[in-house]
């Protein structure tokens, strides 16, 4: 998968522009910096996506270099997906299909990045502070390292362990978990070393219409623990990130009760 996406982003660019676009609804992303106009700052990241699930782009659908091994992945991390939100719902206390029965493993989005080797990295960032826009990431990182999650206020290295996936919980678990589950702010350091290469599936449902609302889940719900958060669309929170770009600030203060 990892070498998929460096044949990708290693391509002639006659070959990649093609996939161009700045348009979020397409099912096929390609561009640098999704936020270029409206956040602060540039990353020093390129990035590609594929919207897999509930509708899985075919393999003629996807870039030539990579079509098959997008296909093939996407579909085992999918499979994965419903063992996490099932083992996710436990620990919630809810019966194991919960998770699942609100469609929380249905949509994936697979965001494939490619951090060029940067002559000043101390400079500038991979990818600034941000919690996701999901209900969880499954993401699979190569050998150059960088990562970092704050933790008590500190950056914490995240290193690369070979064949292992890293399991981050975004900002949607976070709400309708009423907090019980925290999303996990990360960055992503630049590096002189790469190029770095990653993949993020998102388990989200932007880009199938769903306008089902999530919100706090009533099973979880007490006098004592009332909703913190108020009821949105995966879409209406998906924009609200995206507008706002990788500012640093967390998306979900603007869904606070
Ligand atoms: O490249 C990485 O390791 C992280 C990417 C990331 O945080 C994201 O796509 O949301
Ligand atoms: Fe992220």
């Amino acid at each position: 998968m990892k070498s998929g996406v460096r044949r990708f982003h290693e391509q002639d660019a006659e070959q990649r522009r093609q996939f161009y676009t700045r348009n979020f609804s397409s099912r096929i992303v390609y561009n640098s910096n999704f936020d270029l106009y409206t956040g602060p700052a540039a990353n020093w990241r390129d990035t590609v996506s594929f919207n897999m699930a509930p509708d899985p782009l075919k393999p003629e659908q996807l870039p030539t270099v990579c079509g098959e091994i997008v296909a093939e992945y996407s579909a085992e991390v999918v499979k994965l997906g419903d063992l996490l939100f099932e083992l996710l719902s436990e620990a919630l206390g809810l019966r194991s299909n919960y998770l699942k029965d609100l469609d929380c493993g249905r949509g994936i989005q697979m965001v494939c990045h490619y951090y060029p080797a940067c002559p000043q990295p101390e400079l500038t960032l991979g990818a600034t502070k941000h919690a996701d826009n999901d209900f969880i990431t499954v993401l699979l990182q190569d050998h150059i390292g960088g990562l970092q999650v704050l933790h008590q206020g500190k950056w914490i290295d995240v290193p690369p362990l070979p064949e292992a996936l890293v399991i981050n919980i975004g900002d949607f678990l976070q709400l309708i978990s009423n907090d019980k589950f925290i999303s996990v702010e990360h960055r992503v350091l630049a590096n002189s070393r790469g190029p770095r290469v990653s993949v993020a599936c998102l388990f989200g449902t932007y880009l199938f219409p769903n306008p089902r609302k999530y919100g706090p889940i009533e099973e979880l719900l007490s006098a004592e623990n009332p909703a913190k958060y108020r009821e949105t669309t995966t879409a209406e929170y998906v924009c609200c990130g995206n507008d706002k770009g990788l500012d640093g600030s967390s998306t979900l203060l603007q869904f606070k009760l």
